[in-house]
C-alpha cells in the first residue's frame, strides 16, 4: 500500500515539476509576457467569451511588447507584432514553419485519415493544396457565380418579407444563413436553397462557440487525454456532443453516397457530366505534381496516390464549409455595421454600385470593377480581422527570430489585431475607418507582413477570392435596394464576444428602401 502511494506521489511530483518547469519556460530565458497560473498558464484569460483573445493579446504586446511568451498547459507560444517578423515567419523562414499550432483535439496532422487543409503539415499538406487550388481558380469561381448570386437574389427576399412595416433585423443572422446556403451548395451537394430552415446551421454556429472551449483548453492542458477524448467523441457523439463530429457523419455521408452513385453509373456506362460541386471537383481531382510523401514525423518516404482518398474528400469539404461560413458572415457584418456608422463612405459605394452594375444581373467581370467595394471590404477587415486566431505557426525546425532562439515544437502567434492598428504602418488615423486609405494600390504593404486578414505565404487562405466574390455580390445587391441604417436596437460600439473568432454580439439594423431606386 505504501509503495502504491509512494509511487502515486512520485509521479504527482514529477508531473508537477514538469508543468511548472514548462510554465517559468519563457522567465527562465528572460522573454517576458503573461505568467497566468501554474498549469494553466495563459488559458483562463485566454479562453474568456467576454474578452475575445485578440483583444486579449492586445493588452498584452501594450505591457509587454512586440515580442512576448505566454504558456498554456505544456504549450509555449512567442507573440509577435511586428510585421517584418511576421513576413519572416509566415513567408521567408516557411520551411522551418510549414505546421500549424493545432491543439491536440484535432488529432494528429501526419496520421488523421480526414487530415484537411487547415491542418494538414509538410508534403501531406502541399498534395491536399495542390488538388485543392483549381477548385478556387478565376474559372472555377466564373462558374461557381451563378450559385451564389442565386442564394443573394434569396436572401433579399426574406430581407424584403423580414422587414415589412419598417422592422428591424439582425443583420448576423442573416449573414449566415446566406454563407451556409452558398457553402452547402457549392460545396455539399445542396441542390437547392435551404435558407432559414437548415438544419445543419446549429451545428456550423456551435464549432465556434461557448461550449467546445472546454474541450479546447483540455487538449492544451492535458494534451495526452487528447488522444482519448477525441475517439470518445467520435465513437460516443452523444456523450462530448462535439457539434463538429456531426458535421463529419453529414458530410461523409454527403460524399459517400456520391462515391456510390458514380461507381453505379460508371458500370451502367453513364459519361460523368460537369462537376455539381466540390465533392466531384475533388473526386476528379489529380494533382501531377505531388506523388511522394515524406512523413515528417518519422523521417521516411512513402508512395501516395495522387487521387483524394473519399476520407480525404470528406475532410476537404468540412473545412471548406467550417472555414466559408463564419468567417464571411462575420465579414459582412462588421461591414454593415461600419457602413451605416459611415453613411458618407456608404453613399461613396452605393454611387459605384449604382454606376458599375445596372443590369439585375451582376457579371463575374463587373466584380473586378467595383474598386471602392474592395477598398470597403479591405478596411472592415484590417479593423476587425476576424480569424486572427490562424495565423500561427509551429516551429518544425529550430531556428531564430528577432533574436530569440525558437525550439522545434514552440508556437509562434501573430497578434493580428495590434498590427492592424500600428500607427506607424497605417498612420495616425490607423484606429479610424477610411475605405480611402487603399485607393492607391496595396501591393507595398500586402508584401510586408503588415495586413494578414487572409493569412500570408504559401498557407495564406485558400478561400479568399471565394469570400471576396461573395461579399461583393450580396453588398451589391443589398445598397442598390436598401440603405443600412441603425436602429434603437443597434449596438455602438458594437460589444465583441468569442472564443475561436471574434463576433460582435449582435448587428441590428433597419433596411431603408432606396426611393432613387
Ligand atoms: C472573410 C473571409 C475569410 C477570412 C477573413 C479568412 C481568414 C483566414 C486566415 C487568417 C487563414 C490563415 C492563413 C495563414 O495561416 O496564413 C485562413 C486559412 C484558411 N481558410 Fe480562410 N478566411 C476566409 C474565408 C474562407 C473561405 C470562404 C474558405 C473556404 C471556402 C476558407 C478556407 C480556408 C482554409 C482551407 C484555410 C487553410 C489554408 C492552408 O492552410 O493551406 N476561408 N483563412
Amino acid at each position: 500500500m505504501i509503495t502504491i502511494s509512494l509511487a502515486f506521489l512520485t509521479l504527482f511530483v514529477g508531473v508537477f515539476s514538469y508543468y511548472l518547469w514548462t510554465w517559468t519556460y519563457w522567465k527562465r530565458r528572460g522573454i517576458p509576457g503573461p505568467m497566468g497560473y501554474p498549469i494553466f498558464g495563459s488559458s483562463l484569460e485566454l479562453f474568456d467569451s467576454e474578452n475575445p483573445p485578440p483583444a486579449q493579446l492586445e493588452t498584452w504586446t501594450k505591457k509587454y511588447g512586440k515580442v512576448y511568451g505566454m504558456t498554456q498547459g505544456l504549450s509555449k507560444t512567442l507573440v509577435i507584432s511586428n510585421a517584418d517578423l511576421v513576413q519572416e515567419v509566415l513567408v521567408n523562414q516557411y520551411d522551418n514553419f510549414y505546421g500549424r499550432n493545432l491543439n491536440p483535439i484535432q488529432g494528429n496532422p501526419n496520421q488523421e485519415k480526414r487530415v484537411h487543409l487547415f491542418a494538414a503539415q509538410g508534403h501531406r499538406w502541399k498534395r491536399l493544396r495542390t488538388i485543392s487550388s483549381p477548385t478556387f481558380s478565376n474559372n472555377s469561381l466564373r462558374k461557381l457565380k451563378t450559385t451564389v448570386e442565386d442564394s443573394c437574389v434569396e436572401l433579399l427576399r426574406h430581407m424584403e418579407e423580414q422587414t415589412a412595416g419598417g422592422k428591424p433585423i439582425e443583420l448576423l443572422n442573416f449573414y449566415q444563413e446566406f454563407t451556409l446556403d452558398v457553402i452547402g451548395r457549392i460545396a455539399l451537394g445542396q441542390t437547392d436553397t435551404q435558407m432559414f430552415k437548415n438544419p445543419m446551421l446549429p451545428y456550423v454556429r456551435a464549432v465556434f462557440g461557448e461550449p467546445r472551449k472546454v474541450l479546447f483548453m483540455s487538449g492544451f492542458l492535458v494534451p495526452w487525454i487528447a488522444p482519448i477524448l477525441r475517439k470518445i467523441m467520435f465513437s460516443f457523439p452523444s456523450i462530448l456532443k462535439n457539434p463538429a463530429v456531426h458535421i463529419i457523419r453529414q458530410t461523409a455521408d454527403a460524399v459517400e453516397k456520391r462515391f456510390a452513385q458514380r461507381v453505379a453509373d460508371e458500370r451502367v456506362g453513364i459519361e460523368p457530366g460537369e462537376p455539381q460541386d466540390f465533392i466531384d471537383l475533388f473526386l476528379d481531382a489529380k494533382s501531377d505534381d505531388v506523388d511522394i510523401q515524406r512523413n515528417e514525423e518519422f523521417s521516411k518516404t512513402e508512395k501516395v496516390t495522387k487521387q483524394l482518398t473519399t476520407d480525404e474528400v470528406v475532410g476537404q469539404c468540412f473545412v471548406f464549409l467550417v472555414g466559408g461560413f463564419d468567417t464571411t458572415a462575420l465579414s459582412l457584418s462588421f461591414s454593415s455595421y461600419l457602413l451605416a456608422t459611415h453613411p458618407d463612405v456608404q453613399k461613396k459605394l452605393q454611387e459605384e454600385v449604382d454606376r458599375e452594375c445596372e443590369d439585375p444581373e451582376i457579371t463575374f467581370d463587373k466584380l473586378s470593377k467595383l474598386k471602392y467595394m474592395e477598398c470597403v471590404i479591405k478596411e472592415t477587415l484590417r479593423l476587425y480581422p476576424l480569424a486572427a486566431l490562424a495565423n500561427a505557426r509551429r516551429c518544425m525546425r529550430p531556428t531564430t527570430i528577432g533574436g530569440v532562439e525558437i525550439e522545434k515544437g514552440v508556437d509562434i502567434l501573430c497578434d493580428t489585431w495590434t498590427i492592424h492598428k500600428d500607427p506607424k504602418i497605417w498612420g495616425v488615423d490607423a484606429e479610424e475607418f477610411k475605405p480611402e486609405r487603399w485607393e492607391s494600390g496595396d501591393d507595398h504593404i500586402l508584401s510586408k507582413g503588415s495586413f494578414i486578414s487572409f493569412g500570408l505565404g504559401p498557407r495564406q487562405c485558400i478561400g479568399m477570392r471565394l469570400a471576396y466574390m461573395e461579399e461583393k455580390l450580396l453588398l451589391c445587391h443589398i445598397l442598390r435596394k436598401y440603405t443600412l441604417k441603425t436602429c434603437k436596437k443597434t449596438q455602438i460600439p458594437m460589444k465583441l464576444v468569442g472564443v475561436r473568432t471574434t463576433q460582435p454580439e449582435s448587428v441590428w439594423m433597419n433596411l431603408e428602401p432606396r426611393e432613387d431606386n
